[in-house]
């Protein structure tokens, strides 16, 4: 029994044993294409991988990562880290945030709820601030969500709007960001005319201004606040397409690495700083990328970096972000309800977990995994192990990331035989696919094969299970294609390279001497998807998994 009096014991399953080690890796960004030379991990040399799908084809297949398979609005959206591990961890489908967004413009319940009632005691007197992404990505934010915000509240008494962009690039294709930037512009300029004074504030690229994550590097977070709180940026701008424009001609940089800018008018002055009696909302509706900026913006006590100015604002989020540390306070949308994960579960029954990755990925197998909540279920079970990773750089750069590490973590905890479960997020194939340097994504992939041989064959000195599998498509496709498939082009002749994930479906594969003989992958799940692996693993770990899990993958067949 849990402290709640909840019933956390999951029945024993007839047929497979208990405390056999599972070593369970997921490859971030990693799915099954047609092999051609876009394809990074066909190209690269991935003998480990290779072996699982020509070697026992009844312990691998595939599972669909993207779209309503993992809660988001439609097939064509591409599936994300998010949507990947909640869905691996939780067992089930829950309607993510995209959805739940849109329902709640679209019902008029996101202008009903206490997070807005209370940015909107700031309209009459006050500013409201927008900062979020700005794309139609899908994955942290969308555009038109942004858009329809802006109207929204703008006809309940919003007089003074400025929206603090970041640009894409990573979701999208780079430089489709003036485009973006193009909309929401014009869009404003119709509210000025309707009386509104609706501006861009500032700006600057996702992955140098405010969007990191899990800690990696607050200069990040302190390059947006200097911009979007102090008005202060290197780069001063009349308008934002113009600033877009102009920074982009700097060597090295694309949207995702855009400098920070502010916008001034006339006389040079910032249009838009963030002062007391403020209202904020960051308008993006995932989590990870969200926390740090929340968390400057949120708390009194904060010694992350020198805020200079700390504004008595009113701040919601589009949603909570972190369920655990309740963060932030005040939000327009209620999360999806993540609850009863399979970590949580695992732990009740006797099952003791270690979990690892490098820092950009770490919050991947630990918060995501545990349906977007921070810390243990229970310490004395658990164990998790941040390896830091390299902060400041772009991973083409060094394309082996912490491979090696992570592999070595796993393999020490494999062979300590002080855990059950031994989880892993191997990023090399998501990180550097997104920097769409395809010679460097080759390498990365490599890597990635490579640190799966460290981990298995640690599971086979102990006996144990390892299950491989991906949270949805990158690597494997590195150009934007043509409803047939064939490369797109450039109006320079060049191809068009992909940044971002796919919708290709991911490969799970299962073995390992501890994997009681007859189990396969059944025939009668044709459709399974990530959130089917939970009842598998649990399985796997000598468990039913609960009645309401999507079902497991395999059967034990009598040989
Ligand atoms: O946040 C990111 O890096 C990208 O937008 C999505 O990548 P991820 O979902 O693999 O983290
Ligand atoms: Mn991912
Ligand atoms: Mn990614």
């Amino acid at each position: 029994m849990g402290s709640s009096g909840f019933n956390w014991k999951l029945a024993d399953h007839p047929k497979l044993p208990k405390g056999k080690t599972v070593g369970l890796i997921v490859l971030d960004g990693w799915g099954e294409a047609n092999p051609d030379q876009y394809n990074c991990i066909h190209v690269a040399e991935t003998p480990v991988m290779d072996s699982f799908k020509k070697g026992a084809p009844e312990r691998w297949r595939l599972v669909r990562a993207h779209g309503t398979a993992v809660g988001l609005p439609t097939e064509d959206d591409m599936g994300n880290s998010e949507v990947g591990h909640n869905a691996l961890g939780a067992g089930r489908i829950f309607a993510q945030g995209a959805k739940l967004v849109d329902s709640a413009l679209e019902t008029g319940k996101l202008y009903e709820g206490e997070g807005f009632k209370y940015i909107k005691e700031s309209f009459p007197t006050n500013t409201l601030h927008l900062i979020g992404l700005l794309s139609d990505g899908g994955v942290h934010s969308r555009l038109d969500q942004l858009l329809l915000l802006v109207k929204g509240a703008s006809e309940r008494g919003a007089k003074r709007i400025r929206v603090h962009i970041l640009t894409d690039g990573r979701d999208v294709l780079d430089g489709s960001s003036v485009g973006f930037a193009e909309t929401l512009e014009n869009y404003l300029a119709e509210l000025r005319e309707k009386g509104v004074d609706a501006q861009i504030a500032s700006g600057g690229g996702r992955m140098y201004v405010t969007m990191d994550r899990y800690e990696n590097d607050w200069g990040v977070v302190k390059r947006g606040w200097d911009a979007q709180v102090l008005g202060e940026a290197p780069h001063k701008f009349r308008n934002a397409v113009e600033a877009i424009k102009t920074l982009r001609q700097e060597p090295n940089t694309s949207d995702q690495y855009l400098p920070p800018f502010v916008i001034v008018d006339e006389n040079g002055k910032p249009v838009g700083p963030i002062v007391d009696g403020d209202a904020v909302v960051t308008f993006n509706f995932r989590a990870d990328r969200m926390v740090m900026i929340a968390k400057a913006l949120e708390y009194a006590d904060f010694d992350k970096f020198d805020r200079v100015r700390f504004p008595k604002i009113r701040y919601a989020g589009m949603l909570q972000y972190d369920g655990e540390l309740k963060l932030p306070s005040k939000y327009l949308v209620e999360p999806p309800e993540i609850d009863r994960t399979s970590g949580e579960y695992l732990t009740y029954n006797g099952v003791r977990t270690f979990a690892c990755s490098e820092t950009v990925k770490f919050g991947h197998v630990t918060f995501f995994w545990n349906g977007n909540r921070s810390g243990y279920f229970n310490p004395q079970m658990e164990e998790y192990v941040e390896i830091p990773s390299d902060s400041g750089i772009t991973f083409n750069v060094q394309p082996k990331m912490k491979a090696v590490e992570i592999a070595e973590k796993a393999r020490d905890a494999i062979l300590s035989k002080k855990f059950e479960q031994v989880r892993v997020n191997l990023p090399n194939s998501d990180m550097v696919g997104h920097t769409g340097d395809i010679e460097a994504t080759v390498v990365a992939c490599k890597a990635a094969d490579e640190a799966v041989k460290i981990i298995i064959d640690a599971i086979e000195q102990v006996g144990g299970i390892y299950v491989v599998t991906a949270d949805h498509g990158n690597a494997e496709d590195m150009v934007k294609r043509n409803k047939k498939g064939q490369p797109l082009l450039d109006k320079n002749g060049n191809i068009q390279i992909l940044t971002s994930h796919t919708l290709q479906p991911v490969p799970i594969a299962i073995g390992g001497p501890g994997l009681a003989p007859g189990v396969q992958f059944r025939k009668d799940v044709p459709n399974g998807g990530l959130a089917n692996v939970a009842a598998t693993v649990m399985n796997l770990h000598g468990f039913e998994a609960p009645a309401d899990y999507e079902t497991t993958l395999i059967e034990v067949v009598d040989n």
